[in-house]
């Protein structure tokens, strides 16, 4: 077998493209254009592509954008007064503060202090209680992304064995809930997991994010099964890895998400995507 690949690239220029329509259409009615305000902390080198990433998205389908760019010695109290100032910004409906912040910033006092309407990102926890409770509002942009992949696939998720590898708060445990709710049975692994070949052999959707190149080997891959890898790994000569053996997997599943061009462009059509949600709910659509 040979895997179909799921094309995260093009879907997510398909989605950028209607999404461009809808905010042209509000525009001509009147309204105001969606605006996000993402919030860097630091000169972290991957971060500045990723925000660049997101920043000529928001341009490309009409979006109002702001870049907070903060010292990594900024204080605490400092980066809490501007999420307050944007939480009253009629201006901004979505606030994504790019992670990871510095030792010395509390993370979760941060993302708690985003107005939970605006947390375009998801990770408030009322928003993660929201889809733990399957009344999702505003979801992780990331698990989000990869449901819209298994959509495009056609494939039946309902009764069907998912395995996910890595437990993180912004991939691993949103992509359980996202999972459970489309009525799989979920297998959540990490660290500590025992016998890892076999969990991973009796997925039918396999979704991996645990940060370490090539780590899944072809040979533990059910034939057929749907591989999602969110893994993006640097490589020493600069290229683009996943977390599975690609070259390797694409002969036993049924359908594969290549990297770079796989989960990466859905993160960031989610987090659009989110943005215009979040615009239509403070008009109180
Ligand atoms: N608050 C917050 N929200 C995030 O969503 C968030 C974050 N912090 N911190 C970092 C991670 C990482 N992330 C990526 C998004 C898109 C690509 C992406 O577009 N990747 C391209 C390639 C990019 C390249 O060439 O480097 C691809 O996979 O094809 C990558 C990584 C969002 N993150
Ligand atoms: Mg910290």
């Amino acid at each position: 077998m040979n895997a179909q690949l799921l094309d995260g690239k093009a879907i997510a220029a398909s989605i950028r493209a209607e999404l461009k329509q809808q905010v042209a259409q509000q525009l001509a009615s009147g309204a105001a254009p969606p605006g996000l305000a993402v919030v860097l902390v630091g000169d972290h080198p991957a971060s500045q592509v990723y925000v660049r990433n997101k920043r000529t998205a928001c341009a490309e389908v009409g979006f109002y954008s702001q870049l907070h760019e903060l010292p990594p010695t900024v204080t605490p109290d400092q980066l809490l007064a501007l999420i307050d100032q944007l939480n009253a910004d009629p201006r901004i409906h979505g606030i994504l503060v790019q992670l990871p912040l510095p030792d010395a910033i509390d993370t979760e006092a941060v993302l708690e202090r985003i107005d939970p309407a605006k947390d375009v990102d998801g990770f408030h926890p009322y928003n993660i209680g929201r889809l733990a409770l399957r009344l999702p509002a505003l979801r992780p942009c990331t698990p989000k992304g990869v449901m819209t992949l298994l959509e495009r696939t056609g494939q039946t998720l309902a009764g069907c064995d998912a395995v996910i590898v890595g437990q993180s708060n912004i991939v691993g445990r949103p992509m359980a809930l996202e999972l459970l709710a489309a009525r799989c049975t979920i297998t959540v692994c990490h660290s500590r997991t025992r016998d890892l070949a076999a969990k991973v052999a009796a997925a039918d959707v396999l979704v991996v994010a645990i940060g370490r190149a090539e780590f899944i080997p072809g040979a533990w891959i059910k034939p057929g099964a749907i591989v999602i890898d969110v893994g993006m790994n640097r490589t020493v000569d600069g290229k683009l890895t996943g977390d599975v053996d690609f070259s390797a997997a694409v002969e036993r599943a049924s359908w594969i998400t290549p990297v770079p061009g796989g989960v990466g462009p859905m993160t960031i059509a989610s987090l659009l995507e989110n943005t215009l949600q979040a615009a239509g709910m403070r008009a109180g659509k």
